[in-house]
């Protein structure tokens, strides 16, 4: 069994493997960790080797606690990838991004794919059909989006994302809803379209906290995968086995 960390942004992921599936996962708040890690490998004894990947605030207890189960691999930039990395700045990449496209080559390893996770902030990642990361953008989340035209104005109010009923907003909350939910909408659609335009027969895969909001939404049938991270994350322990 592996137990898989996720540390994001927004909150962290815990998952449990067996066999190459899952049979356990969780969201976890960051004070509530370490005593979780403890809890889940109290409860699967089974668990040999876990991997964690950190773009937030994982406090070092947490790997402390781990290693006294399981050996323990940090995910890095010096981890062994099933993919080519033209990343030209390999060191600064997210790590959350390296598991999303070796999650994206694992499960389309000779054709072009595109992964959107909607989390704290949404990221763009491409892998091309010869199994080489090419990179892709970084742009504010749907929470970050309303929390800046809050916290940057006077007079706006912060509001949570709700369904808007047209794209004309005819008042404060339903333009800031139009500006906020329309906006994300046609940006993600129209960040599709220009890869699509590039690469052919294109996977795209969107994934993340926002993912189930935002896919009904969009003009583009995207396959929306909770678990994609995750997954990237348990091929790339299995792939750093010594
Ligand atoms: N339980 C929840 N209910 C509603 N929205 C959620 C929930 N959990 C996460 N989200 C949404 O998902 C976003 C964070 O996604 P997530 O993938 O967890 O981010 P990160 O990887 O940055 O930690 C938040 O901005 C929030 O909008
Ligand atoms: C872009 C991110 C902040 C996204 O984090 P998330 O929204 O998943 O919490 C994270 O992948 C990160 O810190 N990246 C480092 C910069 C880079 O990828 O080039």
């Amino acid at each position: 069994m592996n137990l898989i960390i996720d540390a994001g942004n927004h909150s962290i992921k815990l998952a449990v493997f067996e066999g190459g599936g899952i049979v356990f996962h969780q969201n976890v708040k960051t004070e509530h960790v370490a005593r979780q890690v403890k809890e889940v490998c109290d409860h699967y004894p089974g668990i040999e080797r876990s991997i964690v990947s950190s773009v937030g605030n994982l406090d070092r207890k947490v790997i402390a606690v781990l290693a006294v189960f399981c050996e323990v691999h940090e995910l890095s930039h010096l981890s062994k990838l099933p993919f080519k990395n033209s990343y030209a700045t390999p060191q600064t990449l997210g790590l959350d991004r390296i598991a999303l496209a070796a999650s994206a080559f694992y499960n389309n390893p000779k054709g072009n794919s595109l992964v959107i996770d909607a989390g704290t902030c949404i990221t763009f990642d491409m892998v091309n059909d010869y199994g080489e990361y090419l990179g892709g953008a970084i742009s504010p989340g749907l929470q970050m989006r309303y929390r800046a035209l809050h916290e940057h104005t006077a007079k706006l109010p912060l509001l949570e994302p709700t369904a808007f009923i047209d794209f004309i907003g005819n008042s404060t909350a339903t333009g800031i809803h139009s500006g906020v939910v329309n906006g994300i909408c046609l940006e993600i659609d129209g960040v599709i379209d220009q890869y699509r335009s590039r690469f052919s027969d294109l996977t795209v895969i969107l994934t993340g906290g926002d993912a189930q909001f935002l896919s009904k939404r969009l003009k583009n049938t995207i396959f929306a995968d909770s678990k994609f991270l995750l997954e990237g994350l348990n091929y790339l322990l299995e792939y750093n086995r010594h």
